[in-house]
């Protein structure tokens, strides 16, 4: 429940549609979703590279970076988890009306989760991606180690072992990591959004 009071909104005299034509493209969120180890950090970053060569305004949220300061308070409770999300959410809308195209990078393992951020923004705005990868594979990566410390019970609550994800059920993108390299993945990406003309 909302705790401020007499509150009301002020309006800028640029807008969204103007930052957006300053920039020469559209603003949205690429919003990326997955297990640990599935690819998401990897696909954001190479992602941004491509985009700042060409010109396009971007910035990314990736939920380890998130977690080292605005969400440092948060843990890995499903409820912390749904509020980790609705703050990167409110952060991405904030983004986009800033006219920058935001690449997230968060597990976001929650269906409800995802689709409340999607509801913060016009439908044109939200782009659902799912990185897809076996457990297995995510495992035999296991770029930071977890997986073997989950496996040592070092820590708990870990996606996919003893906290749940939900697969998204309607994704715009999905991208599968045990099938296509960073290089076709990351393509994939910019030719879609130059088809849908968010940029040129
Ligand atoms: N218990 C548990 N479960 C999942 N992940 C864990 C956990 N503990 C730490 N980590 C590390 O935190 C990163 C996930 O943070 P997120 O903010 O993306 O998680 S969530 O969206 O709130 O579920 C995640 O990053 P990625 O591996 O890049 O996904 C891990 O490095
Ligand atoms: N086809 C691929 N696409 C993305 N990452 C891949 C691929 N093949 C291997 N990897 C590796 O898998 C790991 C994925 O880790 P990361 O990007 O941190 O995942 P996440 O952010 O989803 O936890 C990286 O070490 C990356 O180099």
């Amino acid at each position: 429940m909302p705790k401020s009071t007499n509150i009301v909104w002020h309006e800028s005299e640029v807008s969204k549609q103007e930052r957006q034509r300053l920039n020469r493209h559209k603003s949205v969120v690429l919003w990326f979703t997955g297990l640990s180890g599935s690819g998401k950090s990897t696909l954001t970053v190479e992602l941004e590279k491509k985009m700042y060569q060409s010109g396009i305004r971007t910035y990314r949220l990736d939920g380890d970076n998130i977690r080292h300061g605005l969400n440092k308070n948060l843990g890995f409770s499903p409820e912390d988890r749904t509020e980790n999300i609705r703050r990167i959410g409110e952060v991405s809308k904030l983004m986009v009306d800033a006219g920058l195209i935001v690449l997230t990078a968060f597990i976001s393992p929650y269906r409800q989760d995802r689709d409340n951020v999607r509801a913060l923004l016009e439908s044109d705005e939200f782009i659902e991606i799912h990185v897809k990868a076996e457990l297995e594979t995510c495992e035999k990566r296991d770029p930071k180690g977890l997986y073997k410390k989950v496996r040592a019970g070092q820590i708990k609550e870990f996606t996919g072992i003893d906290s749940p994800y939900e697969e998204p059920l309607h994704p715009e993108i999905v991208i599968d990591t045990d099938k296509h390299t960073i290089e076709e993945s990351t393509q994939y990406v910019i030719e879609f959004l130059k088809n849908k003309a968010y940029t040129e």
